[in-house]
């Protein structure tokens, strides 16, 4: 069974369709990143599949269930992350974890979860002492706190330091071999292709492309740039296979200590497929 299948969701806010016709299809144990530019229509829609939006129209299904009438048993199989989640709460982290580990028929020891989001050395101190990115981590081990078979993660690395973002890296990796199921948006294109075993960019309400981080709008496709040091100066080709011409630069005795291949970058797919390309 998948975990998620939604086909022709729509949404319209007072007159304004912010989503289009969406179908999406995410597998059980899938890593799945939802890509877009703001006011695409990523929020919108993960809302609605973790049921805390209605639909104005289409089919959703998420761990078998609709999440418009699903109930508390479904509910307790997901995890949630909110973009705007505010915890700023008087209780210490060890306390506001315990506590919402209590909602959960068979939650993960408190402590486990903080060590797991890097919050062992702020396990007592109170939410709102916490920095942004520190509170974020929070948020996060409140949507794993229950052992979620479906975790939703809106934006979740949002102000976080760079060792900080590794971290959490590690920890969805952790969550992806125990057979989680992610659905995560992100504008960080780094994370999406760190991540995602697949990918789908939302633009204007619509899917525009879809693919995992190599293919995505055919990237393996494109040419590689070869660049390499010939009389101290820099040479560049550009070719769809670069085999042919390695071979002859080994023929020719070309030095090779410089040598680099390269495509195009996810973030430059990306920007091309929502019309803001180069
Ligand atoms: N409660 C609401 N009422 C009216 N319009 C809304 C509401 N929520 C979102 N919208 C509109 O719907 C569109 C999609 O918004 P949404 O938050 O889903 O985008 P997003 O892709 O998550 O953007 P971001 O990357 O900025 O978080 C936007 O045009 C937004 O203004």
């Amino acid at each position: 069974m998948n975990a998620i299948e939604v086909s022709g969701l729509r949404k319209t806010y007072q007159g304004h369709e912010a989503v289009r016709g969406i179908d999406l299809t995410v597998t059980r144990g899938e890593v799945f990143a939802l890509l877009g530019p703001n006011g695409a229509g990523k929020t919108t829609t993960v809302e609605i599949l973790e049921g805390h939006r209605r639909r104005s129209g289409g089919d959703v299904r998420v761990l078998g269930d609709d999440p418009g009438t699903a109930g508390r048993a479904w509910r307790a199989r997901i995890g949630v992350v909110l973009q705007d989640a505010d915890d700023a709460a008087d209780l210490t982290v060890a306390e506001m974890v315990r506590h919402v580990g209590g909602f959960y028929p068979d939650p993960r020891p408190a402590d486990e979860v903080i060590e797991l989001v890097g919050l062992t050395e702020k396990r007592g101190s109170k939410i709102r002492q916490l920095s942004g990115g520190q509170r974020r981590r929070v948020d996060v081990a409140l949507g794993i706190i229950g052992r979620p078979e479906l975790l939703f993660l809106d934006e979740p690395t949002t102000g976080f330091d760079p060792a900080a973002r590794r971290q959490f890296w590690e920890l969805i990796r952790t969550l992806a071999a125990e057979g989680t199921t992610i659905l995560l948006t992100t504008h960080y294109l780094e994370e999406a292709e760190a991540l995602a075993d697949r990918l789908a960019v939302l633009a204007g309400g619509r899917i525009v492309a879809e693919g995992t981080p190599a293919t995505l709008g055919g990237r393996a496709q494109s040419d590689a740039v070869i660049k390499w040091q010939e009389d101290g100066k820099i040479r560049t080709k550009r070719a769809t296979d670069p085999t042919e011409l390695i071979k002859q630069l080994i023929d020719e005795k070309a030095d090779l200590t410089t040598l680099t291949i390269t495509r195009p970058t996810l973030e430059d797919v990306y920007l091309d497929l929502i019309g803001a390309g180069r």
